[in-house]
């Protein structure tokens, strides 16, 4: 098979030497679940979220489908834990799917056993593709976490966490212009949990059927491009980066060089407190399935971030 480009330094961008149907494969997170069929995986992802989803509703205070913005799907629903605190930490959830599929309805897997450590959580909808474009995704992402902000000023820090194409989303937040939203959120930690940073190699799969990137707007969201632009935040912050033992290797290579880059800024400036995990034992989609409960090592680390 042709590969997709000559160009770039060997070993450099590895995948523009990777022929499309492996490219086509590295990108498709189902296919290295080792415990279960492809199929079975994605099924079971989403059965998992919808029951997560099903016992948050039925158990914790929450606002449901509250809106951030004026269009139909600029919502997020809001869990809150039983006792009532000030200075309440928020924690924001982005669901993945390839800017194409999932929605909050099914993706409120950390409720549990966050709120009951004192953790409210917001789980945030956005309009995927082909309704919504990646820069449409990004400013109401951008606008989700502001109205946070707005709505709770005297939240005691606010914690942004993605799943694959949300933990894009998630990165996308390092760079957003808060000053533009008239807002600057307290913006405490990241938690980029199996994410993609560079999305060139995604235009060169079927991904791109219904996203349509072109090589600029590919670019222009790119945290892994643009992070070297981005805004100043809370030296305390912390940056998280976490791939998967069994995430293929281009999952892998985009967790490490996104981290590679933000640790590099760290030295410059001294801003980014980054680290990186690759967790042992799990999958691309088992690694938010676990965060339903409260013993699991990513659920321990987020706590232990939000509460040191
Ligand atoms: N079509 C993809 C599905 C996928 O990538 C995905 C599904 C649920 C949650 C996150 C995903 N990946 C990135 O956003 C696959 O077969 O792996």
């Amino acid at each position: 098979a042709m590969a997709i480009s000559d160009v770039g330094l060997p070993g450099e961008v590895p995948w523009k030497k990777m022929s499309a149907e492996e490219l086509e494969n590295q990108y498709r997170p189902s296919q290295w679940v080792v415990r279960l069929g492809a199929e079975e995986a994605l099924r079971t992802y989403s059965q998992i979220g919808i029951e997560a989803t099903r016992r948050a509703r039925a158990t914790r205070k929450s606002l449901l489908h509250v809106p951030y913005g004026d269009g139909e799907g600029e919502k997020v629903d809001i869990y809150f834990p039983d006792k009532a605190a000030e200075a309440l930490p928020f924690f924001l959830f982005f669901h993945g799917g390839y800017w194409q599929s999932g929605s909050k309805d099914e993706s409120a897997f950390m409720v549990d056993p966050l709120t009951a450590q004192g953790v409210a959580v917001v789980i945030v909808a956005y309009d995927i593709a082909p309704k919504g474009t990646l820069d449409q995704m990004v400013d109401q992402v951008t606008r989700s976490v502001a109205f946070v902000q707005t709505r709770y000023p005297s939240n005691g820090g606010i914690y942004l966490c993605g799943h694959s194409a949300g933990a894009h989303l998630a990165a996308m937040m390092l760079l957003a212009n808060w000053t533009k939203h008239g807002v600057t959120p307290n913006l405490k930690g990241f938690f980029l949990v199996s994410g993609v940073f560079d999305l060139e190699p995604i235009m060169y799969t079927s991904q791109n059927i219904a996203l349509q990137l072109t090589l600029e707007d590919a670019q222009r969201n790119s945290p892994q491009l643009k992070v070297a632009q981005a805004q100043p935040v809370d030296p305390t912050c912390r940056v998280l980066v976490v791939v998967g033992q069994f995430d293929s290797p281009e999952f892998h290579r985009q967790s490490w060089e996104f981290y590679q880059v933000l640790s590099t800024q760290t030295l410059c400036q001294g801003e980014w407190k980054a680290s990186f995990e690759q967790l042992h034992d799990v999958d691309h989609f088992e690694i938010v399935e676990n965060l339903t409960q409260k013993d699991n090592v990513l659920t321990q680390i987020i706590l232990k971030t939000i509460f040191q």
